[in-house]
């Protein structure tokens, strides 16, 4: 286990922005609840960026618009009033009055996501407001997980994380905490976005100063221990 991190210790960060900690992967890699346990340990806030595309999928899909249909998807941006929690235990997710925590979790969402995701200015807009939200971060650090952090959102961040498994580990636990659907459907479908996901940004290759973290043969602590490693030899929290 590695030495316990004093989430008191409140040392000026650098000047007006928190410590980033990028973490990028592929589904069930375990860019979540890995990264929400690392904030939670380092006492520093969490950013699912997953969940704003996931939101606005949700968005998308309520209005009745083909997800397919860029410009429809575009000229909603307006109007997709998104709000989310940094704080690892607490965070929710909305979008205007609709607390979307939950449903944003269902196949009929995550069906629809890699179409959403691949427009240019989706990822834009959504980049824009993952930064802003950063920004804005009241603690030391921040981790933020997704599939561009390390790349587009947070180039130069001090930490950046590639977290990846074997694909067929990676399906096995998608698949266990998605109970009610066939493994094999969820792996298909699991497959299935990783290969759309990655003809729009490449997040199962390190780029340049990337540190990967492989989890195949790590159980849940090993790998949030891996990360907090990473951390404090990249940042000497
Ligand atoms: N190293 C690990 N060993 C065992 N289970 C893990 C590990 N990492 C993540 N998990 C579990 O796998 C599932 C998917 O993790 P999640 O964080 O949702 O992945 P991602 O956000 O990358 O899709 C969760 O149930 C999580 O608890
Ligand atoms: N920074 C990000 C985060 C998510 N995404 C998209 O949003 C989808 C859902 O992201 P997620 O992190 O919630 O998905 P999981 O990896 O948790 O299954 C991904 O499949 C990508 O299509 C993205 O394009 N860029």
């Amino acid at each position: 286990m590695t030495d316990p991190i004093d989430p008191t210790n409140t040392a000026d960060r650098t000047a007006g922005l928190p410590i980033v900690v990028a973490v990028d992967g592929p589904a069930g890699s375990g860019k979540s609840s890995v990264s929400k346990a690392a904030a939670r340990k380092l006492g520093w806030s969490y950013l699912d960026t997953g969940a704003a595309y996931r939101a606005l999928s949700w968005f998308v899909v309520q209005r009745r618009l083909d997800p397919t249909d860029s410009d429809a998807v575009i000229d909603a941006l307006p109007d997709f009033d998104y709000r989310i929690g940094t704080h690892p235990d607490t965070y929710h997710v909305f979008v205007g009055d609709h607390d979307v925590t939950d449903v944003i979790r269902e196949p009929e969402v995550t069906a629809v996501v890699s179409a959403i995701a691949r427009v240019p200015e989706v990822r834009a807009f959504l980049t824009g407001l993952f930064r802003a939200i950063i920004a804005h971060g009241e603690k030391r650090g921040i981790v933020v997980e997704g599939r561009d952090i390390t790349t587009v959102v947070c180039p130069d961040a001090p930490v950046r994380i590639l977290l990846t498994a074997d694909e067929q580990v990676r399906m096995a636990r998608r698949s266990a905490e998605l109970t009610g659907h066939s493994a094999a459907h969820v792996g298909e479908a699991l497959r299935r976005r990783d290969a759309a996901d990655s003809r729009v940004v490449d997040f199962m290759n390190a780029a340049d100063g990337v540190i990967t973290v492989d989890s195949t043969d790590l159980d849940f602590d090993q790998t949030v221990d891996a990360v907090i490693a990473v951390v404090q030899k990249e940042t000497h929290v």
